[in-house]
């Protein structure tokens, strides 16, 4: 390791290159985790952590979900094609994950006890690997959203509901989950939350898939891998534990003893900070107004949900501003997904399984970039163990 990456790995290393961890200062970042190391070029997503901004390959994340009418077939033409479509090409993209859903289902009887899996990340990773390495975007993406609905079904002791090859991704999603079509209103709801966490930088899942990439294996390799980094609390796994949360807080006035008792035992607040925002994640703001759109247009329950997240954010606000006063720790994109999903009838067990169905399209797009641009990932370690004696 040359003396620029030494100093790069967080100050973990001494500039001398002894082997010396130095303490972290205040708002200094610790070792281990790569913060503020470049890994990639892309042109896919950049997430500006001062200001608060997404941009989605050039579009402003904001811009694009205002009018709740971009679905997620115009976003995966963006992240796989470099633009929004014409409406023959969101046709083209429309029916490519609506034949991936089709070809996914004739292969449930295949799966071997894959859907049985108690855990629906598990499920839904054990199937994806089931595909054909090199099987294309659509085909991944569209078998995510059969795969995660019938976990769905098979969990609530019923059959699984075959594909609508007619409808878009959101809307066949919600009817293959709930056994009914869904209101245009929940799947306009759901297509912009795929939208909203399609790709979001070098988060740890979608480095996950570049780095499998690099070596030279296949998309459903890179795919699978990334499933399994999204699965953990930290990352994709927050959004059931916040919706566990407002069930435990109950009403608004609860909210600050609750927070309180969390930190005093240690706990983290689930759905709140954030590894680069160091102001509110802009999706949450995207998310709720998703959601007072739902509520306006069908869901009047949505609205009270809504009341309780937000005061249970400001509640979490205040007390991690007084535990951590150097390190701003606000809403992350979690903490509103968990109030869509249920408002569009979805059990909180398949939450995380459609944060994947929505990430696909990024993960898909990194694999390419990474194929196009990249070379193999492979840092360095430190070795701290022991060395054989000297005589
Ligand atoms: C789609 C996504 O992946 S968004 C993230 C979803 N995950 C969550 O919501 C889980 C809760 N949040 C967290 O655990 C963190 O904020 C993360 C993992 C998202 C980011 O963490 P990092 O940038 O690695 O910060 P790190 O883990 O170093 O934490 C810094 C300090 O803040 C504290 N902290 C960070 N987040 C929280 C939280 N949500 N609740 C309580 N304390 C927290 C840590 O305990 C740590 O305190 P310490 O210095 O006293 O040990
Ligand atoms: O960027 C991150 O580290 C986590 C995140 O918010 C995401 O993957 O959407």
């Amino acid at each position: 390791m040359n003396h620029t990456n030494r100093t790069e790995l967080n100050g973990a290393i001494s500039p001398s290159g002894a082997d010396v961890a130095p303490k972290p200062g205040p708002g200094q970042p610790r070792a281990g985790g790569l913060d503020g190391i470049v890994v990639a070029d892309t042109a896919l997503s950049e997430v500006d952590g001062e200001r608060g901004h997404l941009l989605l390959a050039g579009h402003d994340l904001e811009t694009l979900s205002a009018g709740g009418d971009v679905t997620f077939e115009d976003l995966c033409a963006l992240l796989w094609q470099g633009a929004l479509p014409r409406p023959e090409g969101r046709e083209t993209l429309r029916a490519a994950l609506a034949a991936g859903r089709v070809e996914a289902f004739a292969r449930l009887d295949h799966l071997g006890d894959a859907l049985r899996a108690v855990d629906a990340m598990d499920a839904l990773r054990a199937a994806v690997a089931h595909l054909a390495g090199d099987a294309a975007p659509a085909a991944i993406a569209g078998a995510a959203a059969t795969f995660a609905a019938a976990w769905a079904r098979l969990r609530a002791g019923e059959a699984p509901v075959a594909p609508d090859p007619s409808l878009r991704q959101a809307e066949d999603f919600l009817r293959m989950v709930r056994g009914a079509p869904a209101s245009d209103a929940e799947a306009r709801a759901l297509d912009t939350y795929l939208v909203t966490v399609s790709d979001h930088g070098m988060n740890a899942s979608t480095f996950t898939a570049r780095v499998v990439t690099s070596t030279g294996s296949d998309r459903v390799s890179a795919v699978v891998a990334a499933i399994g980094a999204l699965k953990g609390p930290l990352h994709g796994g927050a959004p059931g534990p916040v919706l566990d949360m407002l069930d435990a807080v109950g009403s608004a006035e609860h909210a600050d003893a609750w927070i309180a008792a969390e930190l005093s035992a240690g706990r983290r607040i689930m759905g709140m900070g954030h590894r680069i925002y160091r102001v509110r994640d802009p999706r949450a703001a995207v998310l709720e107004r998703a959601i007072e759109r739902l509520s306006r247009e069908a869901h009047g329950g949505a609205a009270v949900r809504l009341d309780l997240s937000r005061a249970v954010e400001k509640a979490a606000e205040r007390a991690l501003e007084v535990k951590h006063p150097d390190r701003p720790l606000r809403a992350n994109v979690e903490f509103y997904t968990a109030v869509l999903l249920e408002a569009v009838g979805l059990p909180r067990e398949l939450f995380s399984p459609t944060f994947a169905v929505g990430r696909i399209a990024g993960w898909c797009a990194h694999v390419d970039e990474q194929r196009r641009t990249g070379r193999l990932i492979r840092p360095n370690s430190r070795y701290v163990g022991a060395r054989p004696a000297t005589s």
